[in-house]
């Protein structure tokens, strides 16, 4: 759609002074062009479902208003301080708003977005300073798509409004429901008050919920709900939320990745923290991004009430920033102090609402974004030099062709020469190379990666997780401090077979250690590391403390930072290192710190060698100890290689001699499985199925009217048989880069390849197709947004731990006997305490994977004899 049209469009919308509701009234069945949110579409497209029941906490506060004794406030006041870490949204019953009191407001709401044009139309403006106003999407004008939606602004406090300001079809009922939700959210911020340990009137005495702001939307029903948003991607801005809605439903909450549903629950009001409050707790709890989905039902009516700071001008240059008494040397304030009124002109056009959409597939776009928006917020220093940056002319999403905005005092100039230049800070990009998949998240990328300065930003592919390789976060480095830091690795003397790692006994870049991944997958032996070499080889040299001109590939001169040097840094650790990072994270992240510690030790293990499997530690108890693909894997390969000894004798021909490697006499006899859902899951082709179901995966029929054939197991191979299509193609991709997050291991996607068998055997001799792996096939869709859930769960989850424990022993057993074809010769794979076997690579293991808890994995009671 071309700009000027657009503009035309939406000028002409917003002269109608009638609002998305109208459309509906006119009958129409499409919606106009500035309402199609590409972004959302391409989302939806590609983001895999949420399988898992999730939900916002609920919160009943019954018990603090018939039965308040201290020990039903504090199991209240903890269930709201988990709730506001986790998730920054709950809900609450029995809060002491009657029911017909909601019920009124909402109807109310609906009364007036309902009410005669002629009449409305007179509240009609963009005029914020208004107390009262009603227009359709207060970002008309900045936003690149409109929203499905029609909203009344009323500013309810400090100062009541006066009757006659209302519109008076709801003027008396938003008057009652404003004082009872002010008085509900006082009782909220002593909650929130004593879930930070602090005294109960604290967030009251910093006037928090000084200012009331209010929208009450209106979202007619939308005649192409999958083509639009009744509200975009946001997060709010003050201190706190109090949100009502009708039983529709349609507000969604991003949680871990996931946008979560939040469902309607007769009675209840959704809380949600503000940025505001997360400046203030300096991140203790979070403001989280939620949206509004479009419906074909409608209209859905909600109201939302903001606590924020009042705005006018006596209170505007009041400072908030990270309370004081949060803070400790362990958990320094991360943002800086900010008046109200910047952290809401930060959010655009509205007072309240929108930083922006998360643009998923414009990695750059979405620093630019947060730079301008909640990174403002961030770091204490500010000067006048501009920051310098270099682009990376390997990798298009780096690419900035336009100039960054720090914050006011700071812009950023692009591809400089550093001989040319004085400069005393650059933006630097940190990778943190085989991060364990549990680790994948922000607090632990910022820990490790604030090393080299101030973090800026987690890039958006590492956001979503779909970053198999490394973990890359932006920062803003200043000059004097090593580019790298702690650099550990074994010397080039000790390395061993299988190590990749660039054996200059320096610093491998990015780029050689993936070219060395590669190599090394083709020698024939890409899919075995040996947990014994990993423990046993692996000793810890000396940290090295890296001079920013010896870091970095050879030939770049030392007086100009190459394009490595400069946007990429790697990140390692050693022990002492990673013990003081451990120590830097507040002590209520007291759980997280064996996963991090272990977790970075596996970093530093892993670094540069491909693909790898071990266990931490000699007797490992936690999961956290183990690769996850380890569980599945192992027993997957073991079937497998069962299998395949069961058929050789009657498939001498097909099964080599080499495609089993239980060594003889030690083979498998036998194995049993308790629950065929595990074996649905290790056979069923549970993935492809699914693709199928969804239309991704278009099966071959093998003849007219033949049965459709999608895939075949072959000795422990699997081969997919598919039409040659692109959707098949990027199904492939989707799943491999699947693979990779869910297992942090990487696919080398080199030596996987497919073929066009053709129509014919005529024709596919004459065009023998063997096909570009799918590496080489554009991605047409942003990265995934895969669920993260069960991973994590892990973790946390102490009987998983314990299973894990119990598993280990068993698995460990089984794997005795098995060899590897390795540089022309078989190599057995001596049992280790606690260490395992992958073998990575077969599609099987990815929707295993996906399907794979603990619960399911307990059901495998895989019994082998020798
Ligand atoms: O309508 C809803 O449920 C959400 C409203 C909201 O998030 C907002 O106004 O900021
Ligand atoms: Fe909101």
């Amino acid at each position: 759609m071309a700009e000027c049209d657009r503009k035309t469009e939406i000028q002409a919308f917003d002269d109608t002074k009638t609002g998305v509701k109208a459309f509906i009234e006119a009958g129409v069945q499409k919606i106009p062009r500035i309402f199609i949110n590409e972004q959302y579409i391409l989302e939806k497209n590609t983001t895999s479902a949420c399988r898992f029941e999730l939900s916002i906490p609920m919160i009943d506060l019954e018990c603090l208003i018939n039965n308040p004794t201290t020990r039903n406030r504090c199991e209240i006041i903890d269930n709201i301080k988990e709730a506001c870490q986790e998730w920054g949204f709950f809900q609450i019953v029995n809060h002491g708003i009657s029911q017909s009191v909601m019920n009124k407001v909402l109807e109310g709401v609906r009364q007036f977005h309902e009410l005669e044009n002629d009449l409305k139309k007179q509240y009609y403006s963009r005029d914020f300073k208004k107390k009262v106003l009603y227009n359709s999407n207060f970002d008309l004008y900045q936003a690149p798509s409109a929203n499905w939606r029609d909203t009344l602004y009323l500013i309810m406090g400090p100062e009541t409004p006066e009757p006659e300001e209302l519109p008076e079809i709801c003027r008396d009922i938003m008057m009652e429901y404003s004082k009872q939700v002010k008085k509900l959210g006082l009782i909220l911020f002593e909650l929130l008050s004593e879930a930070l340990g602090l005294n109960p009137n604290h967030l009251k005495d910093m006037d928090c919920a000084e200012g009331l702001y209010v929208t009450a939307h209106y979202y007619p029903a939308c005649p192409e709900p999958d083509l639009t948003l009744g509200l975009t991607n946001h997060t709010d801005s003050g201190f706190l939320t109090l949100l009502l809605q009708d039983q529709i439903g349609g507000l969604q909450v991003l949680h871990k990745d996931l946008w979560v549903d939040v469902p309607s629950l007769p009675g209840a009001l959704i809380v949600n923290i503000g940025d505001l409050m997360e400046i203030i707790t300096n991140a203790k709890f979070k403001s989280v991004y939620h949206r509004v989905l479009a419906k074909n039902v409608g209209p859905r009516i909600s109201l939302a009430f903001f606590m924020r700071p009042h705005l006018q001008e006596s209170s505007k240059s009041r400072l908030y920033g990270p309370i004081k008494e949060l803070l400790s040397e362990e958990n320094p304030a991360i943002y800086r102090e900010v008046t109200g009124e910047e952290v809401v002109a930060l959010h655009g056009g509205s007072p309240m609402l929108e930083d922006g959409q998360i643009e998923q597939n414009d990695c750059s776009e979405e620093i630019r974004k947060s730079i301008s928006y909640r990174q403002k917020l961030m770091g204490k220093t500010k000067g006048k030099e501009p920051i310098r940056f270099k682009t990376d002319g390997l990798e298009n999403h780096d690419k900035i062709d336009e100039l960054w905005s720090l914050n006011e005092h700071q812009e950023m100039v692009s591809n400089f020469k550093a001989s040319e230049h004085k400069f005393t800070s650059v933006i630097t990009w940190v990778r943190i190379p085989e991060l364990a998949v549990e680790l994948y998240q922000p607090k632990i990328i910022y820990s490790v990666a604030k090393c080299l300065g101030i973090p800026i930003k987690i890039d958006q592919a590492t956001f979503w997780a779909s970053r198999g390789k490394f973990a890359r976060r932006v920062g803003h480095k200043k000059n004097g401090c090593a580019l790298v830091v702690n650099i550990e690795e074994c010397s080039s003397s000790e390395k061993k077979e299988g190590d990749v790692s660039d054996g200059t006994g320096g610093v491998s870049t990015p780029e050689t250690t993936s070219e060395q991944e590669q190599v090394s997958g083709q020698t024939g032996a890409r899919d075995f590391f040996f947990a014994s070499n990993l423990s046993s080889n692996l000793k810890y040299g000396e940290p090295r403390i890296m001079e920013t001109q010896r870091c970095g590939r050879g030939g770049d001169k030392a007086s100009d930072l190459s394009v490595g040097e400069m946007s990429h840094c790697l990140v390692g650790v050693n022990r002492d290192r990673h013990f003081k990072l451990e120590a830097r994270l507040s002590s209520d992240e007291m759980v997280r710190q064996e996963t991090v510690a272990r977790g970075l030790v596996n970093l530093v293990m892993s670094r540069g060698r491909g693909w790898s499997i071990n266990s931490l530690v000699d007797n490992p108890e936690v999961i956290s100890s183990f690769r996850p693909i380890s569980f599945c894997n192992v027993a997957y390969k073991i079937v497998t290689k069962t299998i395949t000894s069961w058929l050789r004798p009657m498939m001498k021909d097909t099964v080599s001699p080499f495609q089993n490697s239980f060594i003889s006499g030690r083979g498998t006899r036998m194995i049993t499985f308790s629950s065929s859902k595990s074996l649905s899951v290790l056979f069923g082709g549970y993935m492809i199925e699914e693709a199928i179901t969804e239309g991704k995966w278009n099966p071959v029929a093998m003849c007219r009217g033949g049965p459709k054939l999608s895939h075949l197991f072959f000795a422990d191979d699997l081969i997919l048989t598919a039409t040659v299509s692109f959707s098949n193609a990027w199904a492939i991709k989707d799943t491999l880069d699947k693979f990779c997050y869910l297992s942090g291991l990487k696919v080398n996607l080199n030596n996987r390849s497919g073929r066009d068998i053709g129509a014919t055997t005529a024709t596919s001799a004459r065009r023998p197709r063997y096909h570009r792996s799918s590496r080489d096939i554009a991605a047409p869709h942003p990265p995934h947004n895969y669920p993260r859930v069960s991973l994590e769960r892990w973790n946390r989850d102490g009987r998983s731990c314990s299973d894990a424990a119990a598993i280990a022993p068993r698995l460990r057993t089984m794997i005795g006997g098995l060899q590897v074809y390795r540089d022309n010769q078989w190599i057995d794979i001596q049992p280790l305490a606690g260490s395992f076997v992958v073998n990575i690579g077969e599609l099987l293991q990815v929707h295993a994977q996906k399907q794979f808890n603990f619960t399911d994995s307990l059901s495998f009671h895989l019994s082998i004899y020798s």
